[in-house]
């Protein structure tokens, strides 16, 4: 369990209880238990009679267990949390007096919940999706949420949209399928009817939406929000978070059977991370519009289902967000956290944008109905610095004593009074409002394809591969014809040959002609393969080493050292996990069986040399590994013996090896080679000039896949 602490851990301790042998069981009203085994019953040596009501320890049992779920959140149920430290490198005190955002001498503790969106509490993790990247700082002027996702744009503009939206996503009303998925004929009916969702549904079908990890992930406040400086100077902001590891997505083959094989895949490797010393970070940006350049776009700022452009509004990095400690208790903590985006603290306001105006009202309504009146005096909700409002008492549950007369205010005593802004009170910008009493969007909110153009245009081959393959899948798991017909025709507002290959593939009407012509114009900062990150590093990937009887024992070992070095995870997968002998003797317990954990569940695999290759060569899941490594785009190093086992498995003529004697081969992120473990396996600098066989092992991990065997369609000829 990680170790590290911080103000708020510190303030969660008063309410924190160890188990342990010396305290006896009690009831929960206090008294000690004798038999917790047994009901209270008439009985004798030959029947077993009736329980009796009289038995007040086994009713305040059941009783207590029949109560014990609250209703899961109505969108973005599962997940899973973790504690941090934010730490402010400079000062933005020209644009905000928020302290959190200028004071680059205080740590801000915070809690982090990362979710999907669609599925129930008990879904599994890797689904496309949408994840969501919830902060909430601990500051000293009060709690501030920033509650958002790891796409920088959303479905829809007005709030008023979002229980449609919602409703059009989760699992249909009349027989509760599918779930945790978006493919669907009512989800897709709701996007096409929605053309707003064009920009959206590009990102949801990309990479992003199926994240390697919650490390590799960015997050973004999506909303504009405003900061205002000491002189009341209004500027509209865009919050950024953008991971020190670099953005790396699963393989969508991989991700399915991620959902079966290991449903809660990244729950686990975050902690695992976290517990291990290796702390996720982000450095912290905004984005900055003066107040009155507002007008001076194509599109309109506040519009939530656009992106502003980096190439005209550029980030500033100012911090950095860290996560350092896992939870103790998943209820307490991680299900009973509740964010708000009305959540901000003095130099930090809203703006118009007309989702957030609906979002501020919707979570302090929505955590009302989930956790009750007094949720925000739950331990993980409560703010860290001194807080007392003595209208807001009563209610279900409150836990707090407030003592006094008085309960109102103004009252005789001047009890309780407010702050003036001189001593920190909050003061709503005094913005000018004007405007006519309507349902309707101001004019630039009408436009709805040009960014999702660009975004298209910005991807890299593979990733527009993978919006083809998305856009696919989807689609054919849509039955009603007017749904995937309709939505093919839809790409050809985005590019005339991504609608045809979908057109193709799920069997929509053939797109002749594009709708909005596509003139190529492209943006930086959308394609995720621009956030590898700033060295090479294998730190946290998960490497997996092959072996049986008779593997080469040096091989093993010098190999499991240099990743280790690195920083990755290594696990020894064997034939048996009641020991593997090495060809020279030496019994090694690896941490899983071939059966046990799939190739799914690593990012790449090394099998060493030695006899023991005779017996991978006899078992079907050992050559499973090694195509599917192949077909997932995985790294693949494999030494000795091993080089004309791995070569079998792939079998194809443009992946070449080592010969026997010859120098090392690369060839697709498949790297062979012979010799003895100490030329072989040493790693210098991790870097393109690699040159031995972990070495170049490591630089193609530090890649995180291999993207020339799709592109030149080798991964698609092996089965996976
Ligand atoms: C910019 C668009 C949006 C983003 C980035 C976003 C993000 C999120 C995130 C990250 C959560 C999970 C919080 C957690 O981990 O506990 C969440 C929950 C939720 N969101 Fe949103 N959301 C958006 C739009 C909306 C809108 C428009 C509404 C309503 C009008 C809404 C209502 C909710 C509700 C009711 C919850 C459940 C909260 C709870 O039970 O704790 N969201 N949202």
């Amino acid at each position: 369990m990680s170790s590290t602490t911080n103000g708020k851990v510190a303030d969660l301790a008063k309410d924190t209880v160890d188990v342990h042998d010396k305290q006896h069981m009690t009831t929960d009203y206090g008294i000690k238990i004798n038999n917790p085994d047994h009901t209270l019953r008439v009985v004798d040596e030959k029947r077993t009679g009736p329980a009796l009501l009289e038995d007040q320890i086994a009713r305040e049992k059941i009783m207590r267990f029949d109560h014990e779920r609250i209703p899961e959140r109505v969108v973005h149920a599962r997940g899973t949390g973790a504690f941090g430290t934010f730490k402010l490198f400079e000062s933005a005190e020209d644009v905000t007096s928020a302290g959190v955002l200028t004071d680059t001498s205080r740590e801000t503790p915070l809690f982090v919940r990362f979710s999907t969106v669609q599925g129930s509490k008990g879904s599994p993790d890797t689904v496309r999706d949408v994840r969501g990247f919830a902060i909430k700082m601990y500051t000293q002027e009060g709690n501030w949420d920033i509650v958002g996702n790891n796409i920088p744009v959303f479905f829809i503009q007005d709030a008023i949209k979002f229980a449609d939206v919602i409703h059009s996503v989760k699992p249909e009303p009349h027989n509760e399928v599918p779930q945790g998925q978006s493919a669907h004929n009512n989800f897709w009916d709701f996007q096409y009817l929605h053309s707003e969702t064009t920009h959206m549904n590009q990102w949801i079908m990309s990479d992003r939406a199926i994240p390697r990890s919650y490390r590799m992930m960015q997050g973004f406040g999506v909303n504009t929000y405003s900061l205002v400086n000491k002189e009341g100077k209004r500027t509209f902001v865009k919050f950024h978070l953008t991971p020190e590891l670099g953005v790396h997505s699963l393989v969508w083959d991989e991700a399915l059977k991620i959902n079966g094989q290991d449903p809660d895949f990244h729950r686990k490797e975050l902690m695992e991370a976290i517990d291990n010393g290796h702390f996720p970070r982000w450095k912290f940006g905004l984005q900055l519009l003066a107040e009155d350049k507002l007008d001076d776009f194509e599109f309109d700022p506040l519009d939530a289902t656009k992106v502003w452009p980096e190439e005209l509004i550029p980030i500033r990095y100012i911090g950095q967000l860290e996560l350092n400690r896992n939870i103790d208790e998943f209820f307490p903590q991680t299900e009973q956290v509740a964010f708000c985006t009305s959540h901000i603290v003095p130099g930090i306001d809203f703006s118009d944008d007309p989702l957030l105006q609906g979002r501020n009202f919707s979570y302090f309504d929505t955590q009302l109905s989930r956790l009750g009146a007094n949720w925000q005096e739950l331990p993980i909700n409560r703010p860290m610095c001194p807080f007392m409002n003595m209208t807001n008492r009563d209610g279900a549950m409150r836990h707090r004593i407030t003592k006094g007369t008085v309960n109102y205010w103004p009252n005789r005593f001047d009890a309780n009074p407010p702050a003036t802004e001189a001593e920190g009170g909050f003061v709503s910008h005094p913005q000018k409002v004007q405007g006519h009493k309507k349902r309707a969007l101001s004019e630039k909110f009408g436009e709805h394809y040009n960014q999702a153009q660009v975004f298209y245009n910005s991807l890299s081959p593979i990733e527009k591969k993978h919006v083809a393959s998305a856009f696919s899948f989807e689609l054919d798991h849509c039955d009603d014809p007017v749904v995937y017909k309709r939505m093919t025709e839809r790409l050809t507002s985005i590019d005339l040959d991504l609608a045809k290959t979908v057109a193709t593939n799920v069997g929509g009407d053939p797109p002749k002609k594009a709708t909005k012509e596509n003139k190529g114009t492209k943006a930086k900062g959308l394609s995720q393969l621009e956030y590898m990150p700033e060295k090479p590093t294998i730190e946290t990937r998960r490497i997996a080493i092959l072996i049986a009887d008779g593997f080469d024992f040096n091989q093993y070992t010098t190999m499991k050292e240099a990743l280790s070095k690195q920083g990755a995870f290594v696990f020894t997968i064997g034939a048996q996990r009641q020991g593997v002998t090495s060809e020279s003797g030496q019994t090694v317990i690896p941490d899983h069986f071939f059966v046990g954990m799939r190739s799914t569940l690593f990012d790449a695999v090394y099998v060493p040399g030695g006899k023991h290759v005779q017996t991978l060569a006899k078992n079907g899941v050992a050559k499973h590994w090694i195509a599917e490594s192949f077909a997932h785009l995985k790294p693949i190093a494999a030494s000795n013996d091993a080089v004309p086992f791995i070569q079998r498995q792939i079998n194809l003529p443009e992946v070449e090896v080592a010969q026997s004697g010859s120098p090392l081969k690369e060839s697709y992120g498949v790297v062979t080679g012979y010799g003895d473990a100490a030329s072989l396996l040493k790693v210098g600098k991790v870097g393109p000039d690699a040159k031995g066989l972990a070495e170049q092992f490591v630089w193609h991990v530090s890649r995180h896949r291999n993207w020339a065997r799709e592109l030149d369609g080798l991964a698609e000829q092996i089965a996976a």
